[in-house]
């Protein structure tokens, strides 16, 4: 039987560099996590490519996916829904490879009472001042959203407690190997290795 693949949840407040982190870890030819693109019924911002940056979609659309069980979770945030498609986790996970969501905290919330044995991490920006002037700096938001981001953030943050490791994303380079170091381990962690061991012992043991 192949073992099952590990998921992987990487949260954080909008503009701490989940996106610009997630893609270095990406580039690095030692990972090979299989990222799950999520749902959204928010505009695609410039150079963002539909099955690329997201599947993006209609409220009605949205909305019919949630009805039919299709969404592994979903959330709304900042006036628009989020979601991550069941299917595709499932298969890459039965199939024995890692995956990967970068989804807010709610989600992730439902993601871990779905399934414990995921990794969850939290991506936490050096300061509140660091992360507006990341938001600002990407020059994707009007100040309004970027004010409802950043109040949002404020209750994302102290919602880290339900996650099981902090990364400070202070330097791209650290985050991404602190991202890896953890990965590392937890694929040693008993629970995972135990039965696959035990096997490998053979039938004297
Ligand atoms: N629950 C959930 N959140 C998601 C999903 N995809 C993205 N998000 C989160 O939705 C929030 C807003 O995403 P986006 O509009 O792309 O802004 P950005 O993360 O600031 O670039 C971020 O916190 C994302 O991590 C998803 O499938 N499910
Ligand atoms: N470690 C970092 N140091 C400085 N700027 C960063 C860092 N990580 C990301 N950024 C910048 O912050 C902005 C927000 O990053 P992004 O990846 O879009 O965040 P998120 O996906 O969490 O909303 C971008 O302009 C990005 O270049």
């Amino acid at each position: 039987m192949t073992k099952r693949g590990m998921l992987i949840v990487l949260s954080g407040p909008s503009g701490v560099g989940k996106g610009t982190v997630r893609k270095a870890l990406f580039e690095d030819p030692s990972v090979d996590f299989n990222y799950s693109i999520s749902m959204t019924t928010r505009q695609p911002r410039d150079g963002e490519q539909n099955g690329v940056d997201y599947y993006f979609v209609s409220k009605t659309e949205f909305e019919d996916h949630i009805k039919n069980g299709e969404m592994l979770e979903y959330a709304k945030y900042v006036d628009n829904y989020y979601g991550t498609p069941l299917n595709y986790v499932n298969q890459q996970l039965e199939a024995g490879h890692d995956v990967f969501l970068e989804i807010e905290v709610n989600g992730a919330l439902q993601v871990r009472a779905n399934c414990p044995d995921g990794i969850f991490i939290f991506l936490t920006p050096p300061d509140i001042k660091e992360l507006r002037s990341r938001l600002v700096g990407r020059g994707t938001d009007a100040l309004e959203v970027i004010n409802k981001r950043i109040q949002t953030a404020s209750k994302e943050i102290h919602m880290m407690q339900n996650y099981d490791y902090a990364v400070v994303n202070d330097k791209i380079e650290n985050a991404v190997n602190q991202i890896k170091d953890i990965v590392r381990s937890e694929r040693l962690k008993v629970k995972r290795v135990m039965p696959d061991y035990l096997d490998s012992l053979g039938d004297e043991i």
